[in-house]
């Protein structure tokens, strides 16, 4: 229905007014802002002026710090106002720039009364303070906006379901105060907006897509009863958008009780969190924790292990040789070690451990034991067999301590010490007199007599040189974690406890168990076994929890094991999670947890999960979307968002020179038409440096690493994994050959590399293309050939 003149009269008036409204609150907030902030500074300079200090008796005392204490809590309110004003002017301001997006006219069933509803970022009363201008988007009324066209309607409060009639829906692009777009519409969110918002160029950081969330989207964001959500969508279906909507509104649902550093975001790399950085700000809230899951590895590992990253270990298969006993064994050892089945042997394997085979570290003092392993053993053993692993290294903990101490005294009498004692130097003996001191409380004891004066200083220097003994003790390590992991792996003992438990080990196991004892022997912990091994490690330490973490979201989440999905799990266990995924991108060596099998159906059970399926892509032009949908399996499933582009070019060339020479004109066309994010998108990391070094001259490209970790505009050379999650206005693929891309487990990451373009994909093949090419309908793509051109640089 087209729109008269009277309605653009009458919603640019209301939008006058809502400007007034807001500028009328932002000058009353700032002046508060000015007075409170002036307030805290007052009473800071005078502090002590009205306090009293009398500390003669008890009670004096007593109204002393009760009078500190009131003008300590004077202040900290005053601040906390401050806070809050400062949050609510900047909210204001944004509302200000585009004060809302939508409105809905509602009659509530049983009622005459129609309501207009209009919807922005943040709420705002008119002057009479009753009077809605602006609804919340996340408030309960604002889902009809979402989910339905006009029409019958109903929406969920607290209070229980409301019903009533949606008259109308209507949609504004507003910048700066003035209405610049504004439609009715029938359907549930019009595609008109949605195609002018995803025509645009890309702006560095991701966006946040309130005004034109999808009906699909919306039961994502507002899906707040399941234990687990899990959302299997296509590439660019607004997984990761509709992730961060979700954590504003549950902030906003939750606002008495949550808080966002409650909620973790696991990303797939260090970049991606500041790709996304921006869209909770620009919602009003703060961002939430984020970290990769290689991070938490590190936080726990890095120290006493040569750590393997997710990446390192795609490299390696990706440049493997293939079919031989090595490949082969890396390869099935990284699909058990990432199975649900390992996680049930590391489980079976504690059983074990709690009656026999437990390891222990010596702990040696100058060549003796203060403990021998054997004792050690002994002694675990004699508890009851009832007490849980993990608490019974804590008893035998403090028995150690004991025996440390046992050890001390005795080690007071020994002949060594003469020699330590003599040439103990300044700084010591002054240690060891505070020392002495303070355990006397200052009474007695005093350097006058030798003897004595020995005595001290004897237990000194053993307390000193026992100290890293008692340190390792307190911290557990006198477990041999490497040990017990190894030990896995000997002596057939993974067959025995997966006989008893009817799991079936890979035909290769011995291969296996060979290579992981050679990596295992050189501390090196490979991406597979680092999870395992921090099982084990929390099987006899004790789970590391986190109890205060209420969410946790998975981004990528086909990229994690199960075996680190049921980890993870045991790490949060109070919290719901959110896990986002698309099988088509599972990029990794291990089966993914999104397969028939369903792991991650099945972490909570049946009742407590919930799945979404998200089938339209937004990210790409119709034309990238059909292209890259004949790479996978099912792709006919992905549905294009209509908006038109040209379609994806193949352009085979002879040798690099050429192929260096088309990138810098394809650039330099791209940048001309006001491209801000190009990506030139290589296999690994070495030929992504290859390219960087071969065109950095020409051009100004950034270098993209597994270390980078800021996202940025500009032309990045990237290799296919780093780009998971981010797009791009347009895509270079560096070479899509034969060479490159023909084994079965690349087709995956060729497809991930493909879907990253928003406006334009170019394929260089440098000869032979890639099979996933050669076999796609050729309507679907522009084969361009090489022609030498100048470049203009
Ligand atoms: N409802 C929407 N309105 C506007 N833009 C949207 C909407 N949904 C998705 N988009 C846009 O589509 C693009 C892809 O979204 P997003 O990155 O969230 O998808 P994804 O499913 O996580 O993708 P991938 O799995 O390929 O990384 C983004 O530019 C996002 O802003």
């Amino acid at each position: 229905m087209s729109l008269t003149e009277s309605d653009w009269q009458f919603e640019q008036q209301r939008m006058e007014h809502v400007n007034d409204q807001l500028n009328q609150r932002m000058e009353q907030l700032a002046q508060e802002v000015g007075l409170v902030k002036g307030d805290i500074g007052d009473i800071r300079k005078n502090f002590w002026d009205g306090i009293t200090i009398n500390l003669g008796n008890p009670d004096d005392m007593g109204e002393t710090f009760f009078s500190i204490k009131q003008q300590a809590d004077v202040i900290s309110e005053r601040e906390r106002m401050h806070k809050l004003a400062v949050v609510t002017l900047d909210k204001l301001n944004r509302l200000l720039h585009s004060p809302y997006f939508g409105r809905i006219d509602f009659v509530e069933q049983g009622t005459t009364n129609v309501e207009s509803i209009y919807l922005g970022i943040a709420s705002l009363l008119d002057a009479d303070g009753i009077t809605f201008l602006i609804y919340d988007w996340r408030a309960p009324i604002a889902s009809l906006y979402y989910d339905y066209p006009p029409g019958l309607v109903k929406y969920e409060t607290p209070d229980g379901e409301v019903t009533g009639e949606m008259l109308m829906k209507r949609q504004y692009m507003i910048r700066d105060g003035v209405i610049e777009l504004m439609f009715d519409t029938s359907v549930t969110i019009g595609d008109q907006l949605l195609q002018k918002v995803l025509g645009h160029s890309s702006e560095a950081q991701m966006k946040s897509i309130v005004a034109t969330i999808q009906r699909e989207q919306n039961q994502i964001i507002r899906n707040d009863r399941s234990r687990m959500l899990l959302v299997q969508g296509v590439a660019g279906s607004g997984k990761t958008s509709a992730a961060l909507q979700r954590v504003a509104y549950l902030l906003y649902k939750h606002r008495q009780t949550l808080k966002a550093d409650q909620m973790l975001l696991f990303s797939p790399n260090p970049m991606f969190n500041s790709y996304v950085s921006t869209v909770l700000p620009e919602l009003g809230e703060e961002n939430m924790q984020q970290t990769t899951f290689q991070q938490y590895l590190e936080y726990r590992l890095n120290e006493e292990y040569q750590l393997e990253d997710p990446f390192e270990q795609l490299e390696t298969i990706l440049s493997a040789e293939e079919n031989t006993v090595e490949y082969e064994a890396r390869l099935a050892g990284i699909r058990f070690k990432s199975s649900i089945e390992f996680y049930k042997v590391i489980l079976a394997y504690k059983e074990v451990l709690q009656h026999q085979d437990i390891l222990f570290k010596p702990l040696v003092f100058r060549g003796r034991n203060v403990v021998s392993v054997k004792r050690m053993k002994e002694r675990f053993y004699s508890y009851d067999p009832a007490i849980r692993l993990a608490n019974r290294i804590e008893l035998h903990r403090d028995w150690l301590l004991k025996e440390l101490s046992v050890f001390e005294e005795k080690e007071w009498r020994e002949a060594w010490l003469d020699d330590e004692v003599q040439n103990l130097d300044f700084d010591d003996l002054h240690h060891s007199f505070k020392k002495l001191r303070l355990n006397q409380k200052g009474k007695g004891a005093t350097f006058d007599d030798y003897d004595k004066q020995y005595e001290v200083l004897a237990r000194w220097v053993v307390q000193e040189k026992l100290n890293p003994i008692r340190h390792r003790i307190q911290t557990l390590r006198f477990v041999d974690v490497l040990g017990l992991y190894r030990q896995l792996f000997r002596d057939d003992n993974a067959l025995s406890i997966s006989a008893s438990k009817h799991i079936q080990l890979p035909d290769n196991w011995h291969d296996i168990c060979e290579q992981t004892l050679l990596r295992l022997e050189k501390l090196q912990l490979s991406y597979e076994d680092a999870t395992p091994f921090l099982l084990i490690k929390d099987l006899v330490h004790g789970y590391q929890s986190n109890h205060s973490i209420r969410y946790v979201i998975i981004d990528e989440v086909q990229d994690y094991s199960a075996f680190q999905l049921e980890f993870i799990k045991h790490l949060f266990p109070r919290s719901k999670m959110t896990a986002l995924g698309d099988l088509n991108q599972a990029i990794y060596a291990h089966a993914s947890i999104l397969h028939e099998s369903q792991p991650v159906m099945e972490m909570y059970g049946a009742a407590q999960t919930e799945l979404i399926r998200l089938v339209n892509s937004y990210r790409s032009t119709r034309q990238i979307v059909e292209f890259t949908r004949g790479i996978v399996q099912g792709g006919d499933q992905i549905m294009p968002f209509n908006r038109p582009g040209e379609k994806p070019q193949i352009i085979v060339v002879d040798d690099h020179e050429q192929l260096h020479k088309r990138i810098l004109i394809d650039i330099e066309a791209f940048l001309a038409r006001g491209f801000a994010s190009i990506a030139i998108i290589c296999k690994t990391a070495k030929e992504s440096e290859a390219a960087y070094e071969a065109m950095k001259e020409q051009l100004p490209l950034l270098l993209i690493t597994k270390n980078t970790i800021l996202f940025e505009k500009g032309i990045q050379v990237i290799p296919a994994y780093l780009a998971k999650g981010v797009e791009f206005d347009a895509v270079i693929l560096y070479n899509g050959s034969k060479e490159q891309y023909r084994r079965e487990n690349e087709r995956k990451l060729f497809y991930t590399a493909c879907t990253r373009a928003m406006h334009e994909l170019f394929i260089y093949s440098l000869g032979e293309l890639s099979p996933f090419l050669s076999a796609l309908n050729a309507e679907t793509y522009e084969r361009k050939e090489y022609v030498d051109q100048n470049v203009s640089r």
